[in-house]
């Protein structure tokens, strides 16, 4: 596993329409959208990407030619990405809702998502808000976890998840729950970064918490690859 230097070299970032209340695109983002780099993309290939905010990997896959459905339970993301994608036009179908909802019945190729994972003190997700792209329930894994388990029906076989998340939401727990359900699943990326403001804000109940030590200032992203067999 490669400790990546995370750019945004391969995406238009200044070219993406990001309103307020929408995830503005940063490191988790351009990990995930790396890690895309690395998949094989054919005119064929169905794309999923749940929480896609501005759009901004969802379109680095349209652009290489998939096709590609973005979902975001946020109607300012979902009109971002639209947005984003006649900007820069390419064909991006984008839908609002949660991901399970939205993507019941169907398969696709690679699954992306880059979901909310920052523990937070509240024991349920914000319904409402900004706060929805990253607050995660205490463990910082309420979507990851819904994510593990859907995973395989969303997923053709040999189709590929690939999800980043931090290492401070157990990334270990993620590969076991995807190996539990039949995939192949493995750390194929990380990256050190800073801690942003929401982390210093938490820093006293994350070490309460014990999911961080006094003095951390660093984070681990990782991204996790997890292939139907
Ligand atoms: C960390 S942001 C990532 C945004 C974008 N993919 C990126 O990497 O810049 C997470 C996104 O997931 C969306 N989201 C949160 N829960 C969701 C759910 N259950 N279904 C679909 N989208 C969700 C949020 O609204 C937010 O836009």
């Amino acid at each position: 596993m490669s400790m990546a230097t995370v750019t945004s070299a391969r995406m238009p970032q200044n070219r993406l329409f990001v309103p307020p209340g929408v995830y503005r695109p940063q490191a988790d983002t351009w990990l995930l959208a790396d890690a895309l780099s690395r998949e094989e993309l054919t005119p064929e290939t169905e794309v999923l990407e749940i929480g896609t905010g501005t759009g901004a990997v969802a379109l680095h896959a349209a652009a290489r030619g998939a096709l590609v459905t973005a979902v975001d339970v946020s109607w300012r993301a979902v009109i971002a990405a639209r947005v984003n994608a006649l900007r820069q036009r390419l064909a991006l179908r984008v839908l609002h809702g949660d991901f399970a909802a939205r993507a019941r019945g169907q398969r696709f190729d690679l699954v992306l998502s880059n979901p909310p994972y920052v523990p937070s003190p509240h024991p349920r997700p914000p319904t409402r808000g900004a706060e929805r792209a990253w607050d995660a329930g205490p463990d910082g894994r309420v979507v990851i976890d819904r994510i593990c388990s859907d995973a395989a029906s969303m997923l053709r076989p040999g189709g590929v998840l690939l999800m980043v998340h931090s290492g401070m939401c157990d990334a270990r727990a993620t590969v076991r729950r995807l190996e539990g359900s039949g995939l192949a699943a493995r750390a194929v990326a990380c990256a050190r970064v800073p801690w942003g403001p929401v982390l210093r804000t938490r820093r006293a109940w994350l070490e309460e918490a014990g999911l961080a030590r006094a003095g951390d200032a660093w984070e681990e992203l990782v991204v996790i690859r997890a292939q139907h067999t």
